[in-house]
């Protein structure tokens, strides 16, 4: 009897079509969970044998599979089931989902050859005398699949910042150094294809002349691990916090928990122990943090820690052939280890029987483009397959989390104090409208904090979340700033790479400049960013005083973010200026002191979490002092001292602002007490839209009352032209997420015949611009 089965297909139409198994191979070739060759129209595809049970299609001829690929299940019943899930839940075909997170050799037609070496072709597979001997040799491991049809991309970075020492004439060379010096690691292809050619002579000149530099990836782990720590005891509050997981991760029902502990409390120990005894009971485990740098951090723990256990890192800037080679390792189901990485980590194909998210509230967990997700929901989605524990910690939990710990559905351990000695710092507000900034951007108290502990030979955190030079390049001639054509924002100077950048599209300009508008040449720049403020200090504090920078732009160069770290750990500078990336997850033990240039910076942009998100981070940064033998203490500059947030930030005082702000949120129906979706529409700058609008939002009117969804728009985005492309966007309330999936699918229905017009639908949106 014929047997039939169905195929996932990873690329284009992604359906999941019915084929019938070849009645003249072995049945032992197959399995589910493997991928396959299928013929689809005069070519062929990759897929997935999805189900190798289903009833014979009535009505239709089906075309025999042709080859397997995968000599055993390449994915498992529960991770298929789990992206079967999320294809539901986003609304996105299952194909679509897995065709974005594979790396792309996995997903290409492999190259079969014998053993001899020799390349099959797959019209050979398909028919001809050599099948049998083929099937036979391929069940005897003589004949397999060549996978790497793509030759490995080679990455390169920066070695120096500009001035580079090319002559002007070299414009090849100094093409591919600005290119670099903008887009930071980038690889031949996408130097190729910016260029519109192939750019491996310039290349090759630069690598001699040692201006550049080939490279693994952007952020390499650390090649040599720190003194193993002084290894200590956990403290009765670790015990604790760990013997209540331990409970939740044996009792063979998926389960989630909180770790509330505040900043310096050792949650990172708990994770530690954590995975030690679930790596004792044959499990794997993923520990996940929402960036690159703490990600680098914890891989470094668990190595000290943990010194015999398989650890591997993964995130997504890893090359192409790093991702391919740690998802084909992880599919031949290896020892039970750890994965320490970032968000995408979630769909390799282990089956994690813990799931471990640091800092769970940072807004870098939600994925908003391309592939909508939040890694809380994901995790939750892997571990209800292999009933594990899904443990999210936080100094600063999420307020949806935090909801949910308090009325029970996530299980809540706390960690109310510091570890040893340390204690909590002073925060204190200095209030910009009675003290005015006098020294560059600080108040002089502020100043003179920064100066004795300069003295002192302490050291010193300086926040300040805006990176560049200044954020306004203003025209003295034609009183206009100098936007990005594409945005319709300012672009940002950037003075030592003399750039202007858009630093929402990363479209750039040469500086210096004349004005687009009216071709002056006098400019002001307004306003400061972290790297005006580097200059600043230079300039005021003694000229011994060591400086360094973090952010996005001091870490386009590989391996540049770990040194920075790392020589700011060594106490080898005594200021670190930066963004809100070094705000969270580091332990500095020689910092005392912590400025923040401007509080009220995060707090009045137009979203419902606002006011959540400038208080994580301002109590993060916080927690960066004070973290070794000397107290800490926190300068918080502000304007807006009468804001509720800020009683709570002096006070390190998390419950106090949940439950103000959980209040707030039911007054005005925001979650976690309704479901929230934004939908954004979008179409080219020139297009004209009141018309489809108008009709749209008609549209939109009837149909969602019926549905019980509450409408707020369209109107104009925040950001109401980014990329070339004008911006509208409506957000949904409802009670329950199949109305508001309902009223999404009718929009998509609504729109689907309209030319250029595109929309997304983000549920749960972290970014409302
Ligand atoms: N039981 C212990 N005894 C001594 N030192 C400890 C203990 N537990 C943790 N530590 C040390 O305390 C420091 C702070 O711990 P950790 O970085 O895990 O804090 P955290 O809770 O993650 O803080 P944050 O939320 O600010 O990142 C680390 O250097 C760690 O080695
Ligand atoms: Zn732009």
């Amino acid at each position: 009897m014929r047997e039939f089965c169905s195929v996932l297909l990873l690329s284009s139409p992604y359906s999941v079509l019915t084929y019938s198994m070849p009645e003249d191979l072995p049945r032992q070739m197959w399995h589910v969970g493997g991928r396959v060759v299928v013929p689809l129209g005069k070519s062929f595809r990759v897929g997935i044998l999805t189900d190798a049970d289903v009833a014979e299609p009535e009505g239709c001829v089906c075309k025999d599979v042709l080859w397997p690929v995968d000599r055993a299940p390449f994915f498992s019943a529960g991770y298929l089931d789990f992206i079967r899930d999320l294809s539901i839940r986003q609304m996105d075909a299952a194909g679509k989902i897995l065709a974005r997170v594979l790396p792309a050799a996995l997903r290409d037609l492999p190259l079969f050859k014998t053993r001899e070496g020799l390349a099959v072709r797959l019209g050979d597979l398909a028919e001809g005398d050599a099948r049998a001997g083929l099937a036979r040799d391929w069940m005897a491991g003589r004949f397999a699949p060549h996978v790497c049809t793509r030759r490995p991309e080679r990455l390169f970075s920066l070695i120096t910042e500009p001035p580079w020492p090319v002559r002007p004439q070299a414009t090849a060379q100094l093409d591919v150094l600005r290119y670099l010096d903008v887009h930071g690691v980038s690889s031949t292809k996408t130097l190729n294809a910016h260029f519109g050619k192939n750019v491996s002579q310039p290349l090759r000149v630069l690598l001699r002349k040692e201006l550049i530099r080939e490279v693994e990836s952007h952020f390499e782990p650390d090649v040599v691990c720190a003194p193993a720590a002084a290894t200590f005891s956990l403290t009765d509050e670790q015990q604790q916090a760990v013997e209540g997981f331990w409970e939740l991760l044996t009792d063979r029902t998926p389960r989630s928990a909180l770790l509330f502990g505040v900043t310096g409390s050792g949650k990172t120990a708990v994770y530690l122990e954590l995975a030690r005894r679930c790596l004792c009971l044959g499990k794997h485990v993923m520990l996940l943090a929402p960036e690159v740098g703490i990600a680098l951090k914890l891989h470094r723990d668990v190595r000290e820690a943990l010194p015999e256990a398989n650890v591997r890192l993964f995130h997504g800037y890893l090359s192409p052939s790093d991702r391919q080679r740690t998802f084909m390792e992880l599919a031949d189901q290896p020892a039970p280890g750890i994965v320490v990485g970032t968000r995408s980590s979630l769909f390799l194909p282990i089956e994690p029987g813990l799931v471990i998210l640091d800092e769970e509230h940072d807004a870098s967990f939600k994925q908003d483009e391309g592939l909508i997700y939040q890694a809380r929901e994901l995790a939750y989605g892997r571990i209800t397959r292999s009933a594990g524990l899904l443990l999210m910690g936080s100094a600063t939990p999420d307020v949806k989390v935090f909801h949910a710990a308090r009325n029970g559905g996530i299980a809540l351990k706390r960690l109310p104090n510091r570890v040893g000695e340390a204690r909590l710092p002073v925060v204190t507000l200095v209030d910009l409208r009675v003290e005015p900034p006098e020294h560059g951007p600080f108040a002089t108290s502020v100043r003179d904090a920064l100066v004795a502990a300069v003295h002192a030979g302490e050291q010193v955190i300086i926040l300040h979340n805006r990176r560049g030079y200044a954020p306004v390049l203003y025209c003295e001639t034609c009183s206009e700033p100098v936007k990005c054509p594409h945005c319709q924002v300012s672009m940002t100077l950037h003075k030592r790479r003399e750039l202007l950048l858009c630093h929402y599209c990363g479209h750039s300009l040469l500086f210096p400049l004349s004005c687009p508008g009216c071709k002056g040449n006098e400019f002001l720049p307004l306003g400061s960013g972290t790297e005006r403020l580097e200059e600043f200090l230079r300039d005021d504090l003694p000229r011994d005083t060591k400086i360094l920078r973090l952010d996005r732009d001091t870490s386009r160069r590989a391996g540049s973010m770990q040194d920075t770290l790392a020589a700011f750990a060594r106490q080898e500078a005594q200021i670190l200026v930066g963004t809100q990336m070094l705000s969270k997850g580091h332990h500095f033990p020689g910092v005392t002191l912590v400025v923040v240039v401007d509080g009220d910076l995060g707090l009045n942009l137009p979203d419902y979490r606002a006011t959540e998100r400038s208080f994580q981070m301002l109590v993060q940064v916080a927690g960066r002092a004070g973290r070794g033998e000397k107290n800490g203490r926190v300068l918080i500059q502000t304007r807006n001292p009468g804001h509720y947030c800020w009683q709570f930030v002096r006070e390190n005082d998390y419950e106090g602002f949940f439950t103000r702000e959980i209040a707030l949120r039911q007054v005005m129906g925001y979650p976690p007490f309704v479901k929230l979706a934004l939908v954004r529409v979008s179409l080219p700058f020139d297009q004209p839209d009141a018309e489809l609008m108008n009709a749209f939002a008609g549209r939109i009117r009837a149909v969602c009352p019926a549905a019980g969804v509450r409408v707020l728009g369209p109107a104009p985005a925040p950001l109401a032209v980014l990329r070339g492309r004008k911006r509208f966007q409506c957000l949904l309330k409802a009670d329950s997420w199949p109305a508001i999936r309902g009223v999404c699918a009718e929009m998509r229905k609504m729109l689907s015949g309209e030319k250029n017009v595109r929309i997304s639908v983000d549920l749960d949106p972290m970014d409302m611009l």
